[in-house]
């Protein structure tokens, strides 16, 4: 069990700390001990039974939900059905008098708790209608996505061109499609084994999430090339968080065995013409990219960095 959830709930422990105080403190003060022989032991163990087990039932409760009206409803509900069990068990021990108040007390916090209670079970049924709505959508979503990428989750490149197809067709101002792709993985995947190539695709791709705009969507095109589509966003902007993932990758220390091995990217953006199509887009996107990596001479490409860990 982690009771690590109690920390979120100081108010109700209190709540309930004082309910317990208060029944105790109320009995003693209106009425005296009785003797030994009065007790009637089989009503000692089955009222503090009840009292034992609503204790027990907002633990769970308190360690199980987090804070908000649900939680709250519940924990006040069965700390007032608490508070009458426990007057009802206290006075197996304790002799009233016959103007005490203590019936009052006894009898009317457990309907009420009970009605509490009621309204909160019926807050929760559609709190977990609402939970089982989102749940089911997501899980549609996950279905319907054979076109996710099994090693690196994002979506595959069909995807990704039904989304720039659909984008072209609506024409969004200022709408950038970047690509980047990965210096010399062909040698990183020979020296350290297609597993290491694998978590390297993983750890690059989660920088790329990490560094673009929540409204963005990346894909993983083929091999060790990804596309972004920036929906309104300029050129110049689309550039820079290009740059700043570069960036990001280039200072990236990818451990493996005992080395740090760091990786550039190339990388390329334009910007969709009006009525281009999806294909000439795209087409134009990868010469960029061609035209950037034959401009830098192989001898000047980024090598493989190692330094011992
Ligand atoms: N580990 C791993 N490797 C892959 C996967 N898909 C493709 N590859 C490898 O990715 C490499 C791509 O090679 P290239 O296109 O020559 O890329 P490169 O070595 O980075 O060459 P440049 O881009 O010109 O620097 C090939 O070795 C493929 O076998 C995959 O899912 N996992």
């Amino acid at each position: 069990m982690n009771f690590s959830l109690l920390k979120l709930h100081p108010r109700m422990l209190l709540v309930s700390f004082s309910a317990i105080s208060l029944a105790v403190i109320l009995s003693f003060s209106l009425g005296e001990l009785k003797s030994w022989q009065q007790i009637d032991w089989l009503d000692v163990v089955g009222e503090g039974g009840i009292v034992l087990l609503t204790i027990v039932w907002q633990l769970f409760l308190l360690i199980s939900r987090p804070s908000g009206r649900v939680t709250t409803l519940l924990t006040i509900g069965l700390c007032c059905f608490m508070f009458s069990s426990l007057l009802d068990a206290l006075d197996e021990f304790i002799h009233y008098p016959e103007h005490a108040l203590l019936p009052l007390f006894e009898s009317v916090p457990a309907p009420f708790g009970m009605i509490l209670m009621t309204w909160g079970l019926y807050q929760w049924h559609q709190e977990m209608l609402t939970l089982n709505a989102q749940l089911r959508r997501r899980e549609a979503g996950v279905r319907e996505h054979d076109e996710v990428d099994l090693v690196t989750r994002l979506y595959r490149a069909d995807y990704m061109r039904e989304q720039i197809s659909q984008s072209l067709i609506r024409h969004q101002a200022g709408f950038c499609v970047a690509v980047v792709d990965i210096d010399q993985f062909d040698a990183f995947n020979r020296r350290f084994g297609h597993g290491e190539g694998d978590r390297l695709l993983r750890e690059v791709a989660e920088l790329i999430l990490m560094n673009v705009r929540q409204t963005d969507l990346v894909c993983r095109y083929a091999g060790d090339r990804f596309i972004l589509l920036m929906p309104q966003l300029p050129l110049k902007r689309a550039s820079q968080q290009v740059h700043q993932i570069a960036n990001a990758v280039k200072h990236l220390a990818f451990k493996t065995g005992n080395h740090a091995v760091f990786h550039t990217l190339s990388t390329a953006v334009v910007e969709a013409a009006k009525n281009e199509p999806c294909d000439a887009l795209l087409m134009r996107l990868n010469q960029q990219l061609e035209k950037q990596k034959a401009s830098i001479r192989e001898s000047e490409r980024a090598p493989l960095c190692y330094a011992p860990r």
